[in-house]
Order: C-alpha cells, then sequence, then structure tokens
C-alpha cells in the first residue's frame, strides 16, 4: 500500500549536540486532514513543525510525503506553506499584492491570478479588501490575509505555528472557528502548532498532545478528552484532582463512589479517576465535605472543598456558599476520567 499524505517517522531535532527538541516522533496526517501539534512551550512542537518544514535540520528519522522522502528537497521545493504567529505580511504592498504573491512567483496570469485573489479574499470574509494597505488592517484581518497568502498556491500541506496567539481571546476563538471552516472548505492538509487547548479542539480532526519532546497521545478530540492515556495527558487537558481507586469488576470505587471501567482498561488492577471540569456538584444529599472558598465564576458559584481524604476539589453550586459550610457532592461519573495507575 502506497502512504498518502505525510508520514514522519522516529523524528529528532537537536540543537547544538546538547538540546533534544524532538525526541523520536511518529506522525501520519492523511490528505484532507487537519491534526494539531498541542502542548506546553517548550515540548517541542515548533521544532517538529519546522523540521517538516525543512527549517530545521533532522538529526535522525524520516520525512516524507506519499512515501516519498523530502530530506534532500529545500523548503520551498516541498510544495508545503508555512503561516506564522506573525503573518509577516509585505508592509508595501496592498492585500491583494500579498494573497497573489506565490502566484505572481509561479508564473500565474494576471487575469487569473486576480480571480483567485478574489476568490481567497471571499473565503477568508474580507471581499473587495483588494487594495488596502495592509497598514491598515487589524491584527485579525492581517492573519485572514496571511491565510489567505498561504493559501494560494495550493500547498500540498499547510504548517500553522501558533497563528491566532498574538490575537484577544475572543477574536482567536471567532478566528478558530473560521480557520476551521476554511480548511475544511478547501480540502486542506494541515499541522496547526498550538499551546491553546480550545483552539486545537476546535479546529482538528485529530489532537497529537506533545510533552518532552514525544507524542504522547494522537487522538480525534472526543477520543482524546474522553480516553486520555494517562494521568500525564489526563492532567495536561484540565482533569484534577485525580482520586485514589480499589478496581472491583467493572468499577473504579472512590471516596466519591464508583465509576464504571471503561473497556480498554478491563483487567488493569490499579486505576484512579480524575475529576473534569464540571465533575462534582452540590446537592442535598452525597458525600460530605467542607467548603474552602468561593468564586463566582461565568454565572456560575463553584466552591473549593476538601474531600474527606484530604484532597481538594472545585464543585458547582447552586448558590454562592460560605466557607466553613459543610456539603454533599454528586459525582457526575460522565465527566470524570478512568487512568492508569495508583493514585
Ligand atoms: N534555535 C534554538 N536553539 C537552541 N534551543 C532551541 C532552539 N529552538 C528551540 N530550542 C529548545 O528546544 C526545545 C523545544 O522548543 P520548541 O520551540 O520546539 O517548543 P514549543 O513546544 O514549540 O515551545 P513554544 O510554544 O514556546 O515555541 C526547548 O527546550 C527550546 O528551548
Amino acid at each position: 500500500m502506497t502512504a498518502s499524505g505525510l508520514t514522519v517517522r522516529d523524528l529528532v531535532v537537536t540543537y547544538d549536540g546538547t538540546t533534544t527538541a524532538v525526541a523520536g516522533v511518529d506522525l501520519d496526517v492523511a490528505v484532507g486532514e487537519v491534526v494539531a501539534l498541542l502542548g506546553s512551550s517548550g515540548s517541542g512542537k515548533s521544532s517538529l513543525m519546522r523540521a517538516v518544514a525543512g527549517l530545521e535540520p533532522v538529526a535522525a528519522g524520516t520525512v516524507r510525503w506519499d512515501g516519498a522522502d523530502v530530506a534532500t528537497q529545500p523548503v520551498h521545493r516541498r510544495g508545503f506553506g508555512l503561516m506564522f504567529q506573525d503573518g509577516q505580511l509585505f508592509p508595501h504592498r496592498d492585500v491583494a499584492g500579498n494573497v497573489g504573491y506565490g502566484l505572481a512567483a509561479a508564473g500565474v496570469p494576471r487575469d487569473r491570478r486576480v480571480a483567485r485573489v478574489g476568490e481567497l479574499l471571499r473565503l477568508v470574509g474580507l471581499e473587495g479588501y483588494e487594495r488596502r494597505p495592509v497598514s491598515t488592517l487589524s491584527g485579525g484581518q492581517a492573519q485572514r490575509v496571511a491565510l489567505a497568502r498561504s493559501l494560494a498556491p495550493e500547498p500540498r500541506l499547510l504548517l500553522l505555528d501558533e497563528p491566532l496567539s498574538s490575537l484577544d481571546r475572543s477574536l482567536r476563538e471567532h478566528l478558530a472557528w473560521e480557520l476551521r471552516r476554511i480548511l475544511r472548505a478547501t480540502g486542506t492538509t494541515a499541522v496547526y502548532v498550538t499551546h491553546d487547548h480550545d483552539e486545537a479542539f476546535t479546529v482538528a480532526d485529530r489532537v497529537a498532545v506533545m510533552d518532552g519532546g514525544r507524542l504522547r497521545q494522537v487522538a480525534a478530540p472526543q477520543e482524546l478528552w474522553t480516553a486520555p492515556v494517562d494521568r500525564a495527558v489526563a492532567a495536561f487537558l484540565g482533569y484534577s484532582p485525580f482520586l485514589p481507586a480499589t478496581v472491583d469488576g467493572g468499577a473504579a470505587r472512590t471516596v466519591l463512589g464508583p465509576v464504571a471501567v471503561p473497556e480498554h482498561l478491563e483487567g488493569t488492577t490499579s486505576l484512579q479517576v480524575g475529576l473534569g471540569p464540571g465533575a462534582l456538584l452540590v446537592g442535598t444529599e452525597g458525600v460530605p465535605a467542607t467548603v474552602r472558598s468561593r468564586r463566582f465564576r461565568q454565572g456560575r458559584a463553584e466552591v473549593m472543598v476538601d474531600l474527606p481524604g484530604g484532597q481538594r476539589a472545585h464543585a458547582l453550586a447552586p448558590a454562592v456558599l460560605e466557607p466553613g459550610q459543610v456539603v454533599h457532592l454528586r459525582l457526575d461519573t460522565a465527566r470524570a476520567v478512568v487512568v492508569p495507575g495508583g493514585g
């Protein structure tokens, strides 16, 4: 079978022969698929992306496209597009001059170029902006132009490095949806580097969690959220705290009650349970706990409680409660996750 799309095998990237930024990564990206590389600062995601692009030398391993090694191809011969945090538009060209730049360089005739630029500007929501100087654009508009420019030559793979990081939160959220729509509409194959969970989950078909130069798990957003492979991945996604559990048949029993052991962990004798956002609810009955502190967030009252056993956790409350109050907790098991290992 011919591998199609991007195939990365045993990839290693080092700096100065001392820092290992990418420590042996395997990654497949199918044609038309969008994969997000998600990890905290220094996890190696930019180094991996840059090595795929050809911007960073590969210390070991291979990068293939449709089965062919691209190692000997310089950046501009790989047919890969790049988009960065700061879109780096050409300041002395207008919007059309920026979007059409790669087309002009490739010798596309003027009338076809004009039509293609118009089509791309429509796609990114900037219809009629052709003659605008790029200095008059907002940050969000500039990134839309940068996206249109990188899509113009129809790259076989688009590599995006934190493309929304310089924008404020609400714009970032909106543009993440837009990016998803645009990448789908154009059938673009893409690798999307981000440290923002929501962005990765919004844009990507599959999310690759990176830590310490390695990929810890690659899965579709829902699968990643509901079945993180281990405590480290679950904690990175936002599960906290992790309750010790005793395994009893098909249940992992905790101080807050039992959680069903998922099929992929059946037979594992050492398990723990991570609490996701909203997993604990203050109610009229359930396990007693003491309120430590409280806050009001996004229209909901939340309390920090001491659980039996001493761990602290957040719980959603029906009303604002006072520190010192004893409340009763109910566990919404659909928002908890079972992972291997002792507590
Ligand atoms: N040009 C460089 N020279 C030396 N070390 C580098 C260089 N670039 C990155 N590193 C190191 O390689 C490791 C991985 O960095 P990388 O930038 O790939 O991570 P990242 O996950 O993309 O982080 P960030 O989101 O902060 O960019 C880090 O330890 C970093 O300090």
